[in-house]
C-alpha cells in the first residue's frame, strides 16, 4: 500500500516539475524572521487550510486574506498557508494575496522536494518553509535545507519520531516542528511533543504541530515547554475560543 505522504508527493509531481521552468522574480526582502513571542515565550503560528486528507473540507469558501488579518489582529507570530491544491485545496496565489495584505512572517506549507520549489516559495513571499523529514532522504533534506538558508528562508524541519529527530538534529537547525499527527496513519498523539521535546537542545526553537482543537489541548502542549504551536483546524473553526492562550 502506498503511504499517503508518497501518494501526495506523486500526485503533485507535475505541478512541482512546472516550477523548474517558471520565470520567477526573486526578492530578498522577505528575510528569515525572528518569531516574536505572542504571549511571554509562547508563539502561535496560525494556519489557513481549506481542507485536509484527514478531516476533509474544513472551510471551502474561506476568505484567506480576511482570515490572515484576523490572525494578525489576535496576535499570531506567523501565518502558515497551505499551498498544496489536491488534498488541502491551497494554492500559491493564497500565499501571494496574504503576503500583500499582512506584515507577519509567512510559512509556506507544502510538500517541498526540489530546489525549484524553494525558489517558488521564496518568490511568492514566504519567510519560512516546511521540510518534512519523512518525505525526504537525509541527503535531500540536507541539500534543501542549505539551499533554503542560502535564500534567507527559515526552515521548519518537521519530525514525528526519534529517528527523524536524529536526522534533523544533524543539520544543527534553528527551528524544529514536532508533528503530533503521524502523516502515514493520521493518528494524533499529543504525547509525541513531550517525548521528543525532551531530546532537543534548549537553543533550538521548538514548535508543536497538529491536533490541538481546544484550550486544554494547547495547555497540555504548553506545559511541555515548547516555544510555540502550529494550529490549523482549531483556528479555522474557532480562532476566538483559542486566543486566550496567547495573551
Ligand atoms: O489542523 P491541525 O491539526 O491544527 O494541524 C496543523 C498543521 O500542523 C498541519 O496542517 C500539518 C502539519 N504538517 C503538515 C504537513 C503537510 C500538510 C499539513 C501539515
Amino acid at each position: 500500500m502506498m503511504s499517503i505522504l508518497t501518494e501526495i508527493i506523486a500526485k503533485n509531481s507535475d505541478r512541482v516539475k512546472g516550477y523548474q521552468s517558471e520565470q520567477l522574480h526573486l526578492s530578498m526582502a522577505n528575510k528569515a524572521p525572528f518569531l516574536t513571542p505572542t504571549a511571554p515565550d509562547f508563539r502561535l503560528i496560525a494556519e489557513i487550510k481549506r481542507a485536509s486528507p484527514s478531516k476533509g473540507i474544513i472551510d471551502a469558501t474561506v476568505d484567506v486574506v480576511a482570515q490572515a488579518k484576523r490572525y494578525e489582529a489576535l496576535g499570531a507570530s506567523a501565518i502558515s498557508v497551505l499551498c498544496e491544491p489536491y488534498y488541502f485545496k491551497g494554492d500559491f496565489s493564497d500565499l501571494e494575496a496574504i503576503r500583500a495584505a499582512v506584515q507577519l512572517p509567512i510559512l509556506c506549507k507544502d510538500f517541498i522536494t526540489t530546489t525549484a520549489h524553494l525558489l517558488k516559495a521564496k518568490s511568492a513571499g514566504a519567510n519560512i518553509v516546511l521540510l518534512i523529514v519523512a518525505a525526504l532522504t537525509p541527503t535531500e533534506l540536507a541539500t534543501l535545507y542549505r539551499f533554503a538558508r542560502a535564500l534567507e528562508l527559515d526552515v521548519l524541519i518537521e519530525v514525528h519520531d526519534e529517528g527523524e529527530l536524529a536526522v534533523a538534529l544533524k543539520l544543527n537547525p534553528r527551528l524544529i516542528g514536532i508533528n503530533n499527527r503521524n502523516l502515514e496513519t493520521f493518528a494524533v498523539d499529543l504525547a509525541t511533543t513531550a517525548r521528543l521535546r525532551a531530546l532537543i537542545p534548549p537553543t533550538i526553537t521548538v514548535i508543536s504541530e497538529s491536533g490541538m482543537l481546544n484550550v486544554p489541548d494547547i495547555a497540555t502542549i504548553k506545559a511541555t515547554g515548547v516555544d510555540g504551536v502550529l494550529i490549523g483546524e482549531g483556528m479555522m473553526r474557532d480562532a476566538d475560543a483559542l486566543q486566550v492562550m496567547f495573551r
